[in-house]
């Protein structure tokens, strides 16, 4: 049996990748994400951190019911962070940063599964790619209210500099990325956009996805 059927398929999937947790949303993420899903997003992420998220069982309990949302749409669903939880939930990958954990072990410890790696600049992207990363998130783009702590904004530069260092792995950009700007994302080289906000405080998320996913093109 192929116990990984998003491998090959990779950079098909990375389109539209929504990255959520509990906190990001007012409404039940678990209607965000189906609406999300019927406007066309193509991945997701549980991204359950931050101040006021879910711990523990409560933790498992929303990343169970999300997982069973992707699986019935043939979503990939990707634990951020959190390996043990992938693996317990058979996540079919992890998201990791450069402050995770060495990659190769990481590697090691979720066998097949999808491996995404936050890169910033080029040599963070080849070093990853060498310690086993399958795809690769990079940023921020743009300015960003989703995460407090990121780096500072690199632009879509950093794809096409990726890019013309002969580094053909899927990415997706991400960091405040929304319809407005995403094609300067794919024109720099990008598989794919990654977005919180843009999808989870949309007043329309069914809406706010067909319209990213037609700049994807
Ligand atoms: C698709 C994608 N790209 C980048 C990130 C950021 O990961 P990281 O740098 O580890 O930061 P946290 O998300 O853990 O705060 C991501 N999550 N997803
Ligand atoms: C998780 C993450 N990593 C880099 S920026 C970011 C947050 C992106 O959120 P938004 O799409 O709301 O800017
Ligand atoms: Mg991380």
């Amino acid at each position: 049996m192929n116990k990984q059927p998003y491998k090959s398929d990779i950079r098909r999937k990375l389109r539209l990748y929504l990255v959520m947790g509990s906190i990001n949303t007012a409404g039940h993420p678990v209607e965000v994400l189906q609406a999300a899903i019927r406007g066309g997003i193509t991945m997701f992420q549980f991204r359950e951190k931050g101040s006021g998220s879910l711990e523990g069982q409560a933790k498992y309990s929303l990343g169970k019911q999300l997982q069973q949302v992707c699986r019935e749409r043939g979503i990939p669903f990707i634990v951020n962070d959190d390996v043990e939880l992938a693996l317990e939930l058979e996540a079919d990958g992890v998201h990791i940063g450069q402050e995770d954990g060495p990659i190769s072990v990481i590697r090691r410890q979720i066998g097949i599964k999808l491996l995404g790696v936050s890169a910033h600049n080029v040599e963070e992207a080849r070093l990853a790619l060498e310690q086993g990363a399958d795809y690769l998130g990079v940023g921020p783009m743009y300015v960003t209210r989703s995460k407090p702590d990121a780096r500072e904004v690199q632009g879509p530069q950093v794809i096409q500099r990726i890019r013309e260092a002969g580094i053909a792995v899927p990415l997706v950009g991400i960091g405040g990325i929304f319809a407005a700007n995403a094609s300067s994302v794919m024109q720099a080289g990008a598989d794919g956009i990654a977005v919180v906000s843009a999808i989870t405080q949309a007043a329309v998320v069914e809406e706010a996805a067909r319209q990213l996913l037609a700049v994807t093109i």
